[in-house]
């Protein structure tokens, strides 16, 4: 038996990168955590510390600064742009390039509408309060196929106060739950959806941010839209939603926790409650997750996903 290197990739993890759009008094923030991840040939710098070709991971961290001085424009782009420039090196052959966005809102604007920076013409015109913990993201994945591109949002908060249902499930022994014609739902909405390479092709005419609010939109729309009888019926239905609107998105996977509120026995008071008062729960919670795919992709998985923690 000989020990052998298995697959490997490094790199620098969560660059965090602000930059200031300044050219007019009206300043915009673009509030990113960046990751950079290499793959390729590194056998020499394991196996005898040799780091002739080795792409310092602070080097990585100062390309991904320096390349800001450019702007950075989406996420999508910027790590396009980034995965290029490194796959130019002849010992890179791959890689994995990830984005978190945080969303600031100019004080005064009033209601946020996603993560960056609002910019509806109301609002303070370089003073900003960090909106929701709700994130854009953004990851290119290389490897021989060439590039992936996958864009997505993490814990988008929604709840719907009626226009949900659960009822018809087995009941055993160990089954209290009571059927339920009428609840909140409650969700924090984790997607990423893939982009074919007709998308993805930086020649094309992409509009990674258009895209990005229209699929953001889509989600919640579907989401409020729907008389849910299940979790699962409206997570399939939002996946279902987005691939039935862009046909360049090959597939979506979404992650839901259910997030119970339990309406609360005020009978001891001497009170009924008529679905008005509930305790929110923060855990345990029913966790809903779905890859929702076209069906002439579903034979293999593709290995972008492989890169993305926990299911999606
Ligand atoms: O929408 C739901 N799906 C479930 O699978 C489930 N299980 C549960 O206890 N409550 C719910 N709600």
């Amino acid at each position: 038996m000989s020990i052998v290197l298995g697959p490997n990739q490094y790199g620098k993890s969560e660059v965090r990168l602000v930059r200031v759009d300044r050219d007019t008094p009206r300043h915009r923030i673009t509030d990113l955590n960046i990751t950079s991840q290499l793959r390729g040939d590194f056998r020499a710098a394991h196996e005898s510390g040799d780091n002739s070709g080795v792409i310092a991971t602070d080097t990585q961290k100062n390309t991904v600064q320096a390349f800001a001085r450019d702007g950075v424009g989406s996420p999508e782009a910027f790590l396009l742009r980034l995965a290029r420039h490194f796959l130019a090196e002849p010992q890179v052959t791959g890689g994995r390039w990830r984005a978190e966005q945080y969303g600031w809102e100019r004080i005064g604007a009033g209601t946020p509408d996603g993560a960056g920076t609002s910019d509806a013409g109301a609002g303070h015109d370089h003073s900003f309060v960090r909106g929701a913990a709700e994130r854009r993201t953004a990851l290119v994945h290389a490897d021989d196929a060439g590039l992936t591109l996958l864009a997505g949002l993490s814990d988008v908060t929604v709840l719907k106060s009626t226009g949900s249902e659960f009822s018809g499930f087995p009941r055993d022994r160990y089954t209290t739950l009571p059927e339920t014609d009428d609840r909140i739902l409650a969700t924090d909405v984790t997607a990423w959806w893939r982009y074919d390479a007709s998308f993805t092709d930086a020649a094309g005419p992409a509009d990674h941010d258009e895209r990005f609010a229209a699929v953001r939109e889509l989600l919640l729309t579907t989401f409020a839209g729907l008389h849910s009888l299940a979790l699962q019926q409206t997570v399939f239905a939002m996946g279902s939603a987005v691939l039935e609107a862009f046909d360049d998105i090959a597939e979506i996977r979404l992650s839901c926790p259910n997030n119970h509120h339990f309406l609360v026995d005020l009978e001891p008071f001497g009170l009924d409650n008529p679905g008005e008062v509930f305790f929110a729960a923060d855990r345990p919670y029913g966790l809903i997750e779905a890859a929702v795919q076209r069906s002439e992709n579903t034979a293999t998985e593709h290995p972008v996903w492989s890169t993305i923690g926990g299911f999606v």
